[in-house]
């Protein structure tokens, strides 16, 4: 039967918080001795025999929803927190009283709430923690009137150490992950000198990519690496950043690993156009607005840095052109930029240049040490398209397999081609039957009917600066020769790509996209 003098010690213990000061818990003895011993008790003995067992003894902790004029972090955590515990809470444990969506474009989950005056249990490391939420006081009040609520998160006074010293933090680290997770990424492009977000609607990621298991892994495995090394990359004064070179012919899921990347990690996406850079103060402005745990993406590299003649932004290093901010920008001063200011002025940022002609790419890219990875997507191989038979039809095995397989080790076909066959419907037989037509064609020369995928890119191409003709003078004179070379791989862009890829001209004949030996695939 519960005495008067438990009652008493019930209602105390629920009054000490582990925020309570010395003085203050010793003003609370004294209360409470005062009220369960009768008058003139001493009160050392008094509270000797009224302090219950440490084991039986609960600390607690108050969250406030505001901390002055301002919302409490700790408090919001704490909400998004037990929120996760009321999900995961059994049927019939707690009753969840209150639901929402949150406002704004994207929120897609559904929140649990607590009402004021329930609890909620949860364990860490073997310690049993209550979360309850009370209705607020005075103080500050909400936008809508009503007052601020808190929490209150009481453990047995044996867990302190677990509970301020590890459960807290653990709290604000899992809510800081979940947040990242559910945060859409954005892609960021330059227009007139500023970034103008866009919301990144690729969907792409690590498990719809179809690529090279081992790459995968690998690619995997080097991002996480990147993500967890910031007491590596404090310790040897290096800049917290990694820089990608990804090249592979068209339709073979460059920008797709870039949105892999991307969605793995959160980051944004700063899809920087160079052609659109009008100076290099421009684009140090740029760089400089760029957030941390970013992505600045320069796709086509080779035909973005082709628009930018290198000597001009160089400050005309034959002399014939004076430096002047104004000049459009380059490589070198682009790699320059992201060795400086951009590295020393933010961490956990990743670069990425993507490209189709590797062959092209000023060899200052290329040196050792420039890019920490290149990464090659190759053509499809039979791995992969197993993979895009899988992500969109759920076939994991079918008759026509082993036509497809060796058909893939003859001839060359984008992911994007197969992808767009393996698309077309959603019947898996039909679908598959289309993909091992393309590939029969291919390998009897048969020109393909419709706009697949590489055909419309050999046509309309990715983003590339048209270059004007220049004069081609007698070979080997001077700088006239670059300029010739660039105008010769403006034809290759429109006509010779097919043949980079051992497909003949423009017009497919016989024998087009027949794999030349020893070319790679995934
Ligand atoms: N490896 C792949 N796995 C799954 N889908 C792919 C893959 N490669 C391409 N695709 C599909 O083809 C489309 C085009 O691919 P993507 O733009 O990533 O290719 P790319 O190599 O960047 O091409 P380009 O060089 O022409 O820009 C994507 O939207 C995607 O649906």
């Amino acid at each position: 039967m519960a005495s008067p003098a438990n009652g008493a010690l019930e209602r105390y213990k629920s009054a000490i918080t582990a925020a309570t000061s010395v003085v203050g818990a010793a003003m609370l003895l004294r209360r409470l001795v005062a009220d369960v011993l009768p008058a003139g008790a001493p009160p050392l003995v008094g509270a000797l025999l009224l302090l219950p067992p440490p084991s039986a003894r609960r600390h607690a902790v108050v969250i406030e929803e505001f901390d002055g004029a301002f919302y409490n972090r700790v408090f919001l955590a704490a909400r998004a927190y037990v929120s996760t515990l009321l999900a995961a809470a059994p049927t019939g444990a707690p009753p969840v009283v209150k639901a929402s969506l949150p406002r704004g474009a994207g929120a897609e989950q559904i929140t649990l709430a607590m009402r004021p005056g329930t609890t909620v249990v949860d364990v860490f490391r073997g310690a049993e923690l209550t979360w309850r939420l009370s209705g607020g006081g005075g103080g500050r009040r909400r936008a809508d009137g009503s007052a601020g609520e808190a929490f209150r998160l009481s453990f047995d006074a044996r867990h302190k150490d677990v509970a301020l010293g590890a459960y807290l933090p653990f709290v604000m680290a899992r809510v800081e992950a979940m947040a990242r997770e559910q945060r859409q990424a954005k892609l960021y492009s330059n227009e007139w000198g500023k970034w103008r977000p866009v919301r990144l609607r690729n969907a792409s990621t690590f498990a719809t990519l179809a690529m090279d298991a081992e790459m995968r892994q690998d690619v995997v495995d080097d991002l996480d690496m990147f993500l967890g090394r910031k007491e590596y990359y404090e310790r040897t004064g290096r800049a917290w950043k990694r820089g990608y070179l990804i090249h592979g012919p068209p339709g073979t899921g460059k920008s797709s690993l870039v949105a892999a990347i991307s969605n793995h990690l959160h980051f944004d996406v700063y899809d920087l156009d160079l052609g659109a850079v009008r100076s290099n103060t421009e684009l140090r402005k740029l760089l400089i607005r760029m957030k941390n745990r970013s992505i600045l993406l320069v796709e086509d590299v080779d035909c973005a840095l082709a628009a930018a003649p290198r000597r001009e932004a160089d400050g005309g290093s034959d002399g014939s052109i004076p430096a002047s901010k104004h000049h459009k920008v380059t490589l070198s001063g682009l790699l320059n930029m992201v060795d400086g200011l951009w590295s020393s002025s933010g961490h956990e940022r990743i670069l990425i240049f993507t490209t189709n002609h590797m062959d092209r790419l000023d060899p200052a890219l290329l040196r050792p040490g420039r890019m920490d990875r290149h990464i090659h997507m190759g053509y499809c191989g039979f791995g992969a398209f197993r993979e895009l038979a899988a992500t969109y039809h759920g076939v994991g095995d079918h008759p026509l397999f082993p036509e497809i397989e060796a058909l893939l080790r003859e001839v060359d076909a984008a992911p994007a081609e197969l992808a767009e066959r393996l698309l077309a419907t959603d019947d898996a037989g039909a679908a598959l039957e289309s993909a091992a037509r393309l590939l029969r064609d291919r390998k009897a020369g048969v020109e393909e009917d419709g706009g697949g995928y590489v055909k419309q890119k050999l046509h309309a191409g990715p983003r590339r600066p048209r270059l004007r003709p220049v004069p081609v003078p007698a070979p080997g004179r001077g700088r006239g020769a670059s300029a010739a070379r660039r105008v010769v791989f403006d034809e290759e862009i429109l006509l010779g790509v097919s043949r980079r890829q051992g497909r003949g001209s423009g017009r497919r004949g016989r024998g087009a996209g027949v794999r030349a030996p020893g070319r790679g695939r995934r």
